[in-house]
């Protein structure tokens, strides 16, 4: 049997006493494009964090191909997009050589000129779609076995949006690593992803193929009705437990 990109057993993670997440298991085959939704605080982007290793969990485990979370050949990018100001691009590309043992310098230049996105400019004088672009290559020059991205079209605009999901779109068919990207526009997820996890209130609501899910309801409904039906059925599922 081949070995899960992403397994967890029952992971969750407590913030003080409150839980962020609560018994999250999962098996994300390789190759996958996982789309997670959830509204404000559903606990995102902290199985995020779980998965790259940025956080231990409290209870319960989380692999990355077989080897615990924080090892292995993960890149991960997150809304801020964060990046040195003061540096060129082609510092920043340069840089990631003496950060990251697997490291592909070319994947970045190469996708950035491509995107007419000049080395020689100053990170600090770029607009955040590019900023955005260049934090994705320096991602992509890792040449990762999962791509992981929080949010990473939140603070864009419809153009730089189409922009970045197209290099992703890119990226998925030059190679098949596993990307998961959490996202609140599930328009572009629908064009992007073949699988889809909801959380709400820190509690998973659905794991699972988009064309199965969408096939089970005979194509009669949107992928935006199913991910509210299943938010709904949480705020079914509580009342009845407070009634
Ligand atoms: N560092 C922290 N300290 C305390 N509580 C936290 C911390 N990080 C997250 N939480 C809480 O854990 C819960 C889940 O937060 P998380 O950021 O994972 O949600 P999210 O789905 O990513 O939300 P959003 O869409 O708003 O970014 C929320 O109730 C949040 O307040």
């Amino acid at each position: 049997m081949t070995v899960p990109t992403i397994s967890t057993r029952g992971v969750g993670k407590r913030y003080g006493r409150r839980w962020g997440l609560r018994d999250c298991t999962l098996d994300i085959e390789a190759g996958r494009v996982v789309g997670l939704v959830g509204p404000n605080g559903a606990g995102k982007s902290t199985l995020l964090s779980l998965l790259v290793g940025l956080l231990r969990p409290t209870e319960g485990s989380v692999e990355i191909l077989g080897a615990p979370a924080g090892w292995g050949s993960v890149a991960y990018l997150d809304q801020r997009h964060a990046l040195y100001e003061s540096f060129r691009v082609r510092d920043m590309i340069e840089a990631g050589a003496r950060l990251n043992e697997r490291w592909f310098p070319e994947v970045a230049f190469e996708r950035l000129q491509d995107l007419g996105i000049s080395l020689e400019h100053k990170v600090g004088n770029l607009s955040g779609g590019q900023r955005a672009q260049v934090a994705l290559a320096l991602a992509l020059a890792k040449r990762p076995d999962l791509l992981v991205l929080d949010e990473p079209v939140a603070s864009l605009d419809p153009l730089a949006r189409r922009d970045l999901m197209g290099t992703l779109m890119e990226v998925k068919s030059e190679w098949d690593c596993t990307v998961v990207l959490s996202s609140h526009v599930v328009s572009e997820l629908e064009r992007l992803c073949d699988y889809l996890v909801v959380l709400d209130e820190g509690t998973l609501r659905y794991a699972g193929d988009i064309d199965e899910l969408l096939d089970s309801h005979g194509r009669q409904r949107s992928l935006e009705e199913l991910i509210l039906s299943f938010l709904d059925a949480g705020e079914l599922a509580r009342s009845e437990v407070t009634a």
